[in-house]
């Protein structure tokens, strides 16, 4: 079944999240059942990038073409790619292949193929973002994954996405729990002006963090990689 793919890059290394710092290669899915007032991949949605439906055993060509024999994780993100049935052709073919694979996703929509994944992500959405969150669809998603490896993610812009997080971290309490730096700018090319920003933006959060009893265990984390290249795509 084919899948609907945005850009394939890498080896780099994953910037965000459980498993920050892995070197890993990159499988972007188009399209999206979200569409996020500050998303930093909105070309994946929006109508100002271009997919290309691609069979599963192509995509594997693809990242052997690319990445050689730089790599053993894989991460595919998006949009979102739990719209697409396909990528559980694509999971085992990668795991044939003895790599490891990752998913980034917002857990709005559910595929059974997750359930193969090595490290999910799920980063529910906060208020700046514009979207609500169906609490019901998000306790479905998680109570399905019970068993993996899975981490939540929220993205936090103000004090009310905070205690958006809050109540997220306290509802799903054994799943580990990371809080990240926005990125407010996601078009700017100038990059010491968008790391000074990304940095004080960081320090704030984890201001805020250090005075939430709540947020005893959770971990702080920036986005490495905008830290490092800014917003170029396709690192
Ligand atoms: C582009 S999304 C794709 C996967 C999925 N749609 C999701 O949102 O989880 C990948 C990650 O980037 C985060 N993200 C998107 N825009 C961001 C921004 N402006 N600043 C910080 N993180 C952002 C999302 O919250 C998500 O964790
Ligand atoms: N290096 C790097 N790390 C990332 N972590 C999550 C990303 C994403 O866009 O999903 C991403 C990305 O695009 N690049
Ligand atoms: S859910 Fe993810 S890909 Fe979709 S609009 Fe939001 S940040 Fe962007
Ligand atoms: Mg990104």
């Amino acid at each position: 079944m084919k899948i609907p793919v945005m850009e394939v890059f890498g080896p780099t290394i994953q910037g965000e999240g459980m498993v920050m710092g892995q070197k890993t290669m990159f499988v972007r899915t188009a399209g999206c059942d979200y569409s996020c007032a500050w998303c930093d991949s909105s070309f994946t949605w929006d109508g100002t990038g271009k997919s290309v439906s691609k069979q599963p055993q192509d995509i594997i060509e693809e990242l052997r073409q690319i990445g050689g024999e730089s790599f053993s994780h894989v991460t595919i993100s998006g949009g979102n790619p739990a719209l697409h049935k396909g990528i559980g052709e694509l999971v085992d073919l990668c795991h044939e292949n003895g790599w490891k694979v990752a998913v980034e996703t917002q857990g709005s929509m559910w595929q059974e193929w997750l359930r193969n994944i090595d490290d999910i992500t799920i980063s529910p959405k906060p208020p700046s973002s514009g979207m609500i969150t169906d609490f019901s669809k998000l306790d479905f998603f998680m109570e399905n994954l019970s068993s993996a490896n899975a981490s939540l993610k929220v993205v936090i812009f103000d004090e009310e996405d905070f205690k958006y997080a809050e109540d997220v971290h306290l509802r799903y309490p054994a799943v580990p729990f990371f809080l990240q730096t926005g990125n407010s700018d996601t078009v700017t090319t100038d990059d010491a002006r968008l790391v000074k920003d990304l940095l004080e933006r960081y320090e704030w959060l984890i201001d805020i963090s250090i005075n939430s009893s709540i947020m005893n265990d959770a971990k702080v984390l920036p986005q490495l990689h905008t830290l490092v290249w800014g917003n170029k795509r396709g690192v």
